[in-house]
């Protein structure tokens, strides 16, 4: 099979060789392609391949009905609308450790210049101007930095600040005080670092929580003289917020290489001379373009071949040895929640997830979005994508809880499948038996002992002596073979079920005939998701 890839931002050579060197790829290179040319095109492709220029829209997203993969050479994925390939099935990927040590420079090179007015030095001088006395800076050392997102940037630009004798702080929701000491650095809320702030540096993404994260607010906390970088994005530090607090001194002078406008030419901060200013070059070195092109296009080949990839954006990516764990409780995840919502009469309000033992000593998400699968591919048309689940139970307006629990009752490993409709619940459990497969183990109040398979029946009847018989003489007529079958009754003479695994697929009409049978209140046919 042949897989095209289109690329329509600048990426480097040595990362497309490797595409070029797959035989089993093909590489059309589209730069600066326009919007409405890229959504003309983009059907014909299997992944797309960017850099921070490139728009990934919805509109493009829709059109783009073979995509499997976007890939974005670099760490930001705010060019690419993530909720709607989510929605498509389309798998995002980033290549977030090839830039870091390169930004991090950068933001250093910035708070340099910063401190001791080079680009304004520079400037002046290359126009002619000898001027000594109107660029007296400041030292690092001794300065108290303030880090607002300390994940790969603001670690690597704490070390070199240390080195430079600055006093770090940092603020980060995900900061733990174990990993703040290991760096020496001192953990804060975002308040006391926004107070104790000489230099103040954000590296967080642009998101809803960090959008405007410094604005007048916070301007008015700060000690006056401070100084303000961002290198991360455009929009976490408020513009209009930056110029004011320029303009009454709060702020002795700010570093910007990202806007909320890019390209941001004639953006009203370029004119304060306080203001240094780059066109969003913190990536760009040699070294980095060709790391995050090779780990992106790696990520490409990786993942169109069927290999899995680590910086997967929108679906927690497992290393081969996890997925190896995993797999079993995932395929008996999608099982329980087929088999549930074939059970449950309308649709389904609550799903709560139970899980017992060893699935608990993993990451669950993976066993949690196959169940979600399983039980929305009977309420969804289309085909039910692993990275989408999430989004569309959201969408439906399905509430999905997950619990944890030591192992009990006799079993190393279970999995619970609650679901809560408008008239009744349904709950069905499994487990793995090491080396033999999975059993269902209970369906509501019953508990059972039967190995699923691809066709199931389900009768709800009253324990009377014949009943067997004439069920399965419906299926024989039909010739249909009994692979197993169980029966359980909470009393004598009371209601009863019964469970059988059939070896093909049981028509309509022989499930009326089962249906029609005396004693038989209620028939389920089941097929599952086993080949
Ligand atoms: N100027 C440029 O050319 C470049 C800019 N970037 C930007 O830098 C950002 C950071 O990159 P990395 O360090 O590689 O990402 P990262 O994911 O390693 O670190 C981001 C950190 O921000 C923290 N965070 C998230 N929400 C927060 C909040 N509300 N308040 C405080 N902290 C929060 C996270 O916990 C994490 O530790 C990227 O998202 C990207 O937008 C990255 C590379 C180049
Ligand atoms: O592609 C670029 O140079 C921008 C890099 C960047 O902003 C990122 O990796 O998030």
């Amino acid at each position: 099979m042949s897989f095209r890839i289109l690329v329509t931002d600048p990426l480097s050579e040595q990362g497309l060789a490797q595409l070029y060197a797959a035989s089993d790829l093909e590489i059309v290179q589209e730069i600066g392609v326009s919007k409405e040319k890229l959504v003309e095109i983009i059907g014909d492709f299997d992944a797309l391949l960017v850099r921070s220029q490139t728009k990934v829209t919805e509109e493009i997203i829709k059109a783009g009905t073979k995509l499997q993969v976007i890939g974005r050479a670099g760490v930001g994925v705010d060019n690419i609308d993530v909720r709607a390939a989510t929605k498509a099935g389309i798998l995002v990927i980033n290549a977030p450790d090839g830039n870091t040590v390169t930004t991090a420079e950068f933001t250093f090179a910035m708070m340099l210049a910063l401190a001791r007015h080079i680009p304004q030095a520079h400037a002046k001088l290359k126009d002619g101007v000898w001027d000594r006395s109107s660029f007296v800076g400041v030292e690092l050392r001794g300065k108290h930095l303030s880090i607002l997102g300390l994940g790969r940037i603001g670690a690597e630009v704490a070390k070199r600040a240390q080195v430079f004798g600055m006093q770090v702080t940092a603020y980060d929701p995900y900061l733990t005080s174990a990993r703040a000491e290991k760096l020496g650095i001192k953990a804060a809320t975002l308040e006391e670092a926004i107070r104790t702030a000489d230099f103040l540096t954000v590296h967080t993404p642009l998101s809803k929580e960090t959008h405007h994260l410094i604005s007048d607010e916070q301007f008015q906390m700060m000690k006056p003289g401070v100084r303000i970088l961002n290198c991360a994005r455009g929009g976490i530090i408020d513009e209009k917020a930056l110029a004011r607090a320029l303009e009454q001194g709060i702020v002795a002078g700010a570093a910007l290489d990202v806007y909320e406008q890019e390209p941001a030419v004639g953006q009203p901060l370029l004119a304060f001379p306080q203001v240094i200013s780059t066109p969003h070059l913190g990536a760009s070195t040699e070294e980095a373009q060709v790391n995050v092109a090779v780990d992106v296009a790696q990520g490409v080949v990786d993942l169109l071949q069927g290999r899995s990839y680590p910086h997967t954006v929108n679906l927690p990516s497992l290393a081969p040895e996890q997925r190896a764990v995993l797999e079993p409780f995932s395929n008996l995840g999608e099982v329980l929640g087929s088999f549930a919502a074939q059970l449950l009469r309308g649709g389904v309000h609550r799903v709560t997830i139970q899980y017992e033992g060893e699935p608990t000593q993993h990451a669950t998400d993976p066993i949690s979005r196959s169940t979600l699968r399983g039980i929305l591919s009977r309420y969804y048309r289309e085909e039910v994508h692993l990275i989408s689940v999430a989004l569309i139970a959201e969408e439906m307006g399905i509430e999905v809880t997950e619990t944890k629990l030591p192992p009990h009752g006799g079993y190393t490993n279970v999995i619970r499948v609650t679901l809560t409709g408008s008239t009744e619940e349904v709950t069905v459990a499994g487990t793995v038996l090491k080396g033999h497969g999975m059993r269902i183990i209970q369906i509501n109040q019953y508990s059972v002992d039967i190995t699923p398979s691809f066709a199931m029946l389900m009768t709800w009847h009253r324990d009377r002596p014949g009943i067997i018989g004439r069920v399965g003489s419906v299926l024989g007529l039909a010739g249909i073979n009994i692979a197993s079958m169980q029966v359980g009754r909470a009393i004598e003479g009371g209601e009863a079920l019964m469970l059988i695994a059939v070896d093909r697929s049981v028509s309509d009409e022989s499930v009326q005939a089962i249906r029609d049978a005396s004693d038989v209140d209620r028939v389920a046919y089941i097929e599952l998701p086993i080949a």
